[in-house]
């Protein structure tokens, strides 16, 4: 369950999200703040256990006096009847949607060499078009006459995504759609933003890649500057303070809750190679041979 949130109790009273994703991870963490925050929340994904679960847990975070309540529906975000349905059964329940946050998704991690179509399209359905889907339909039906206010989870995804370049694309086409959304939805008062998380442990999020998970984990704790993984706990206020009133001005954003870790060390390896191509013959070359004669330079 999340911490307390550091934001004023009540912030979102009367509030309605729509959180993909919101059963299990950053997701759930999200749903929890914004439970705590007096939103009324509808949490969305595939699996109807995990729904059920979260909202058996979750519900337990209402106070009586609280207008918070949270509700769950199955929805597969790859698929648009789906997503109308998601849509559709919110306004039918609550009759507004305030925010949306684009949190399902996920990859599995393959060098791009070894990806199938059918594994390239899973991810960029998922979560390219899924993004698309849900924004589209949520300011078809609500947004376009009455504002709100969008976030969409991506990735560290800053210097391409080796190990994941299916992801990496398709989080950097939401971070361009989010930019294109906030100039052409602008005029209806609907906000925008991306958030770029780095690597943050969930055991949900771990499992995803059975064997590979706790490893991958570990692995990429040395190129963290906090020199830790972050926690889903982590990523929701910064969710929560962008749909805030406290971004009112903040649109066409994206928002990196990573501890600096774009800015630092990539898992990948390069293993030493002699495949690059040879530098065009001069005098710089030559200069450079005779004077790191001893330390046998590749050039
Ligand atoms: C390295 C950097 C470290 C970086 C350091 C570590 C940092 C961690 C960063 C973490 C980032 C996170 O996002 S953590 C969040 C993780 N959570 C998730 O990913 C949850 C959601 N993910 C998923 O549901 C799946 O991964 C996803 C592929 C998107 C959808 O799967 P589905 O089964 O629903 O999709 P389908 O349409 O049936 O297609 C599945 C096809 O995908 C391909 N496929 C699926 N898994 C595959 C696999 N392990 N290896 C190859 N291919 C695979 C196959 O072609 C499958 O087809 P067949 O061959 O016919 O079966
Ligand atoms: N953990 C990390 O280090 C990072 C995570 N992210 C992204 O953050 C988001 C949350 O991930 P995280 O909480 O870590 O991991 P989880 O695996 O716990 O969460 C992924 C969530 O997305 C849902 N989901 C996946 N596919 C679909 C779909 N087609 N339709 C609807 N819902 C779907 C899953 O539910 P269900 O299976 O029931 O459909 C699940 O609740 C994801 O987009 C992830 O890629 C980004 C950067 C780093």
């Amino acid at each position: 369950m999340a911490a307390r949130s550091v934001f004023r109790s009540g912030l979102f009273n009367g509030r309605v999200a729509i959180v993909t994703g919101g059963a299990t991870g950053i997701g759930k963490a999200i749903t929890a703040e914004l439970l705590q925050l007096g939103c009324r929340v509808v949490i969305a994904s595939r699996k109807s256990e995990r729904l059920e679960a979260a909202v058996d847990e979750l519900s337990q975070l209402i106070i009586s006096s609280s207008s918070a309540s949270i509700t769950a529906v199955c929805c597969n975000i790859r698929h648009e009847d789906q997503v109308r349905n998601m849509v559709a059964s919110t306004l039918r329940q609550y009759g507004r949607i305030d925010y949306l946050v684009n949190n399902g998704g996920g990859q599995f991690s393959s060098p791009a060499a070894n990806m199938s179509l059918k594994g390239w399209n899973a991810v960029i359905d998922t979560n390219l078009t899924g993004t698309f889907l849900c924004c589209r339909e949520v300011y078809n039906e609500w947004m376009k006459d009455h504002g709100g206010t969008i976030v969409n989870i991506i990735a560290d995804m800053w210097r391409g995504f080796p190990g994941m370049a299916h992801t990496g694309a398709a989080r950097a086409a939401v971070e361009n759609l989010t930019k294109s959304l906030a100039i052409e939805w602008a005029s209806s008062g609907v906000r925008i933003n991306s958030i770029a998380p780095g690597s943050i442990f969930s055991k949900t999020a771990m499992e995803n890649y059975k064997d590979l998970g706790p490893m991958m984990f570990q692995m990429a704790v040395p190129c963290i500057p906090a020199k830790r993984l972050g926690f889903p706990e982590e990523i929701s206020p910064a969710v929560c303070f962008l749909l805030s009133p406290a971004a009112s001005f903040i649109s066409g954003a994206t928002l990196k809750v990573d501890a600096g870790q774009s800015l630092y060390d990539s898992v990948w390896e390069i293993p030493d190679h002699s495949a690059w191509p040879a530098p065009p013959e001069g005098e710089n070359v030559c200069a450079l041979r005779e004077v790191m004669k001893e330390l046998k330079p590749k050039l």
